[in-house]
């Protein structure tokens, strides 16, 4: 049996990039920055306390560490092997778990820099989001992973990074450290029952592997939807982010894969996600049980089922479908019990409106604030019951950003729509055209329903 040495929890040497001066990282050993521009309440710390005080409300997961540890849970797929995508999902489900370890890595050696170091190493791009070596590398492995497993010429995939910066001749140290990630990565294959390149990739390798995911996606045929790194400022931030892969089928999602590697499978753990978690890093081996954290959710379209399962860590197997547990969203459908998520950022979701819709249909709860498609993993594993975005008129919102959360959402018993209660649209290329105001996703149909006539009543007096 594969079995996960110490030798992965060796140092991947640390590797974000500045790709322009634009951006204004100023990043500090915490997840806030501490700039004016970015000075802001801890909002992790009140998620946190948001996801104590509700743990014995809706608690869907394991009730000790030993559950976790011992992995005693159910095996969902062992009967369902013959199933439509079975393979589609099991080798998304080993990529994203590679690449969560990718990025753990990249992460750790981030939080534990100096502001002077990471200065260096976070770029901008035109829209002033950062980027990092870990966006390209996991965009590499999982080009990579998903052609060896179904031959390249069958493997069409839309995702959000290409090589332009990477291919400059300023960039060589940049793409060095990316192909020494990617390989790092790589090597670890056998580990989840991949197999591992002949011999390590050379750069044109791993630049054919980034760019070969250039398709502009559309209503027919099979194409995969990855964002390496969702929630960049997350990650950047030491805080939550998520690799999501999603699976689409004449337009439709039909596989569902989010990597949430600071995304715990007990909520309680979360409390160790800021200060103890950085404490915990220092104090204990990577590969130690005391430090295991994150999870990979995954769901495939008509089973109505959505799993989360613990990333590995130490010697841990990974036998698909190894353990996972299966997740549902939670049962609350009175408002006043009811949490919603956003996002943390307010430039890309109102929070003032999204203040005013829950303030009408009686919500009372302070919103939970997560960076990425985290909050779609929230919401399947019972942790709020609500999400919503409503980003500034004119901004499009990216299928990338949607596809595998809609997936998980729906599996696990919840509802996701657009704000006119239109499914949202995956067959129109890169954006999710004709969205209709903003993203509502629920768990249950009451509080759905309640949300979107509340929309309709503030939409016009709104400044959205
Ligand atoms: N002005 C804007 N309005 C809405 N969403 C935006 C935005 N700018 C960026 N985003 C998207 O929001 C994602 C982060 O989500 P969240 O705000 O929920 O953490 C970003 O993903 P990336 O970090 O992958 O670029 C990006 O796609
Ligand atoms: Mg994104």
């Amino acid at each position: 049996m594969p079995t996960f040495s110490s030798g992965f929890a060796a140092k991947f040497p640390f590797a974000l990039v500045q790709r322009s001066n634009s951006f204004p990282g100023h990043l500090t050993k915490f997840p806030i920055f501490s700039d004016k521009k970015h000075n802001r309440q801890n909002l992790t710390n009140l998620s946190v306390c948001l996801l104590n005080s509700r743990s014995n409300q809706n608690n869907h997961s394991a009730s000790t560490m030993e559950e976790i540890n011992g992995l005693e849970f159910d095996t969902p797929f062992s009967s369902e092997t013959k199933d439509e995508f079975s393979k589609e999902l099991e080798v998304a489900v080993k990529a994203v778990h590679m690449a969560c370890m990718l990025c753990q890595r990249v992460q750790e050696r981030l939080v534990s820099e100096t502001h002077e170091a990471n200065d260096q190493q976070v770029h901008s791009k035109d829209d002033n989001s950062p980027v990092t070596v870990a966006d390209w590398s996991v965009q590499a492995t999982v080009s990579w992973v998903l052609s060896e497993a179904f031959g390249s010429e069958n493997v069409s995939i839309v995702a959000e990074e290409d090589v332009e910066v990477l291919s400059k001749a300023s960039s060589a140290d940049l793409l060095k450290n990316v192909v020494k990630k990617v390989n790092q990565c790589l090597a670890k294959a056998p580990l989840l029952g991949l197999e591992a390149p002949s011999r390590p990739l050379d750069m044109r390798e791993v630049l054919n592997a980034i760019s070969r995911c250039n398709s502009r996606g559309g209503k027919s045929g099979r194409f995969w939807v990855l964002d390496p790194v969702d929630g960049t400022l997350g990650f950047v931030r030491g805080d939550q982010y998520a690799i999501a892969l999603a699976l689409i089928e004449d337009g439709e999602p039909v596989i569902g894969v989010l990597g949430c590697p600071n995304y715990p499978m007990k909520k309680d753990w979360l409390s160790y996600q800021n200060g103890y978690r950085r404490l915990l890093s220092r104090l204990t081996s990577p590969t130690s049980e005391a430090y295991a954290k994150g999870s990979v959710i995954y769901a495939r379209k008509g089973s109505g089922k959505a799993w989360m399962q613990t990333l590995l860590h130490g010697d841990k197997k990974f036998v698909w479908p190894n353990s996972a547990r299966q997740i549902k969203v939670s049962s609350i459908g009175n408002p006043a019990m009811a949490t919603f998520c956003e996002p943390v950022e307010k430039a890309n979701s109102s929070h003032s409106f999204t203040a005013g819709l829950a303030h009408s249909v009686g919500m009372r709860n302070q919103p939970l604030r997560l960076y990425s498609m985290v909050k779609y993993a929230a919401i399947a594993r019972g942790d709020a019951e609500v999400f919503m975005k409503f980003a500034r008129t004119g901004y499009k919102e990216k299928i990338w950003d949607h596809a595998a959360g809609v997936v998980i959402i729906e599996g696990a018993g919840g509802v996701v729509t657009d704000a006119g209660g239109q499914p949202l649209d995956f067959s129109k290329g890169i954006y999710l055209e004709g969205l209709d105001r903003g993203i509502i996703a629920c768990a249950g149909a009451g509080l759905h329903e309640k949300i979107l006539s509340a929309v309709e009543d503030s939409w016009n007096s709104s400044s959205l």
